[in-house]
């Protein structure tokens, strides 16, 4: 029988309180969001979860959240692969601007195409940028050629693909109980390619900060459902609330 599968947005980050796209950029948890790692780890607990492996990105937001859960849920010796396929989608040139003040700039119209459309990148981020990756001594073993300037959904995709089919899938096939802890959009893009989600509804999947979805799946890792730990209308809510995020200033 497959294992079971969570997948965990990191909790609230500095730059999700001050509203600012934020991508590779490596920002902290808040003390809420602190707060809502160690709500999700006990959610996880009331589930009765026992993980066997646990993978996560290499930004801090999510490896915090990742060991707040743990040790929440009295499980801090669980295996843990970091990897950067599993980071936030990269917003190029967007990367560190208000999302509303841009919304007031471009239009919403146009930010909601940046933020949501399933294959156009935000404009990239200026390959001399010291913020481009190329820069960053984490990503230095790495051929400079994987490394983006900007990513629209699709290429997000195309990038967590390889971990999911190379490190994810095998362990769940073998029965084990699996913990991913990522980003708003890298998971958006596992959650389309697990439920078979169209290019044009994906637009309108947001997914909430430190709330825990259970997938379970059959042998071929089709998903017979999944759903969010914890209150459904909070999560809800919590969704709408994201896509609110670029609304213009009135
Ligand atoms: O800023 C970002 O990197 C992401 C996630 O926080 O934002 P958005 O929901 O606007 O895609």
């Amino acid at each position: 029988m497959p294992g079971q599968l969570v997948l965990l947005r990191h909790g609230q980050s500095q730059w999700n309180l001050e509203n600012r796209f934020t991508g590779w950029v490596d920002v902290d948890l808040t003390e809420q969001g602190r707060a809502e790692a160690r709500a999700a780890g006990k959610l996880l607990a009331e589930e009765g979860l026992q993980f066997d492996v646990a993978f996560t990105s290499l930004l801090q937001r999510a490896i915090k959240t990742l060991w707040l859960a743990l040790e929440e849920l009295q499980q801090p010796w669980v295996d843990v692969e970091r990897h950067w396929r599993l980071n936030e989608r990269h917003y190029g040139a967007l990367q560190g601007l208000d999302k509303a003040e841009t919304s007031a700039k471009h239009g919403e119209e146009q930010v909601h195409i940046w933020r949501r459309s399933y294959d156009i990148p935000p404009p990239p981020m200026a390959d001399d940028d010291p913020e481009h990756p190329r820069f960053d001594s984490r990503y230095a073993k790495l051929d400079a050629r994987v490394l983006p300037a900007t990513e629209s959904l699709a290429l997000t995709l195309e990038r967590v693909l390889p971990f999911w089919h190379d490190a994810i899938a095998p362990r769940l096939k073998a029965g084990e109980t699996v913990l991913v802890t990522a980003h708003g959009n890298s998971l958006r893009a596992l959650v389309k390619y697990l439920d078979g989600i169209a290019e044009d509804v994906i637009t309108g999947v947001n997914i909430p900060t430190g709330i825990p979805q259970l997938y379970r799946l059959d042998d071929q890792l089709n998903v017979i459902e999944s759903r969010y730990l914890g209150d459904a209308d909070a999560a809800k809510a919590a969704a709408q609330a994201v896509a609110d995020q670029a609304k213009g200033k009135a």
